[in-house]
């Protein structure tokens, strides 16, 4: 029924909410499988997706709000529930007495007047809330863990922190990446060229499904151009994209040369391999070498000093990307970026192997993490004196105005 309560998604919110809050699992998991669970419709999946993305993207500002308007903690579901309350009222901007009568409908009778109190509080301080917000200090402003934010403001000084933070904490906009060998007919009217960035396009609002299921379009950010562009991959060349799934750069190799690169694209990972097919097959590539292969183990005989190019668009703790990937800022740990650096090295050193004499290594990563991006390089030029840095590039989102990421090109000598 048009305009019917949907009491049944602030629910389904909540328990997102309360299984992120004791589990491992992702926001986007969660919301997929709850909403599919429950059955609701387009605009209740949206609006579940609304409220548990807007809710962890400002967690620590509503929890200081619950502070604020009520100093003895609540238990858990009170807490929560009060969470998708507020996130209503301050981020979605839903009319004030519908988020608290609907929120409060969902909290048990006999506390009913706790939750009501508080959302009713919130509503009525609004203003004044939203006002003090840009007095607080950075880590409650933006809802990031202090440990991060302190780690950014030792490598990026505080002026740019605060703008990546203030960026970050922003719902993200969609890109896509038009593919040479599946030319559009005409341009859907969702999307918008990019400026001076030929090829890619903003999403305004509905993805085209059409042109993406065609091979027209990829969903992508214009950050991933950056590696690329370092690549500069060849007609005629072997190619090695070690860590290829789901197959972004694989098939933007393939665009790039029209379809005339000679590629293998391995994964660790056997299950994401039929994406990866799916999807070059998809955008066109006629010719595919697809391998499971886990880049931590030695190269194989056969491929070693084979390819003119590899590319290492290797796993990490994606902090370039945290306006589309909200559960990283709570996941990640100091000693997890370490792991990650670590690993990376790994990576890079055994699949390096596999490029010529005279060929080139294009390492990149969506992180703007210097451990996980210079420190790999500088790392793995000190163990392998035949090869040098030709060029790096840290993107850092809000410069972008798009994903932060980090590529660089490696030359290995004759
Ligand atoms: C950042 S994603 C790659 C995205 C892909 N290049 C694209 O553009 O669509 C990293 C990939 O590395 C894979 N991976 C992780 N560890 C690996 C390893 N030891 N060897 C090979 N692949 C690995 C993951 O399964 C994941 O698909």
């Amino acid at each position: 029924m048009k305009n019917a309560p949907r009491t049944g998604a602030r629910q389904i919110a909540a328990e997102c909410l309360s299984r992120w809050s004791t589990g491992h699992a992702f926001a986007e998991t969660l919301v997929a499988r709850h909403t599919a669970d429950a059955g609701l419709g387009p605009s209740d999946r949206a609006l579940v997706q609304a409220i548990v993305y807007g809710t962890l993207r400002n967690k620590t500002w509503l929890e200081h709000i619950i502070r604020t308007l009520r100093p003895s903690p609540l238990d858990t579901p009170l807490h929560i529930l009060t969470l998708v309350g507020l996130s209503q009222i301050f981020i979605l901007g839903q009319a004030d007495h519908i988020a608290v009568s609907e929120t409060v409908k969902l909290v048990p009778q006999r506390v009913r007047g706790v939750v009501n109190g508080i959302l009713r509080n919130a509503a009525r301080r609004k203003q004044e809330l939203i006002r003090e917000r840009d007095t607080l200090p950075l880590p409650v402003r933006y809802s990031i863990p202090e440990w991060l934010v302190r780690r950014w403001q030792a490598t990026y000084g505080k002026p740019e922190t605060a703008a990546m933070l203030a960026w970050n904490n922003r719902p993200p906009v969609l890109h896509a990446r038009g593919n040479a060998l599946r030319p559009l007919d005409t341009v859907p009217d969702t999307l918008v060229p990019l400026e001076g960035i030929p090829g890619w396009y903003t999403l305004t609002g509905a993805i085209p499904r059409a042109a993406v299921e065609n091979g027209s379009l990829y969903i992508a950010d214009p950050s991933t151009r950056y590696c690329i562009g370092l690549l500069a991959p060849q007609p005629g060349e072997r190619i090695l994209d070690a860590c290829a799934a789901p197959g972004g750069k694989s098939a933007a190799i393939l665009s790039a040369t029209g379809g005339k690169a000679i590629l293998t694209s391995t994964d660790m990972h056997e299950h994401r391999l039929p994406k990866l097919l799916e999807n070059l097959r998809k955008q066109g590539a006629d010719h595919i070498d697809i391998r499971a292969h886990d880049w931590t183990q030695p190269c194989p005989p056969e491929w070693q000093q084979a390819y003119d190019a590899v590319i290492l668009d290797v796993p990490c703790s994606n902090t370039g990307v945290i306006r589309k990937r909200i559960d990283v800022p709570w996941r990640l740990t100091p000693e997890e970026i370490t792991r990650l650096s670590d690993l990376q090295h790994t990576i890079l050193t055994c699949a390096a192997k596999a490029v010529k004499p005279g060929g080139r290594i294009v390492y990149s990563t969506c992180s703007i993490d210097p451990e996980e991006n210079r420190a790999v390089i500088d790392r793995y030029l000190s163990e392998h004196p035949d090869c040098t840095l030709v060029q790096d590039h840290l993107a850092l989102p809000h410069r972008e105005q798009a994903d932060g990421a980090y590529a660089a090109l490696l030359h290995k000598r004759n």
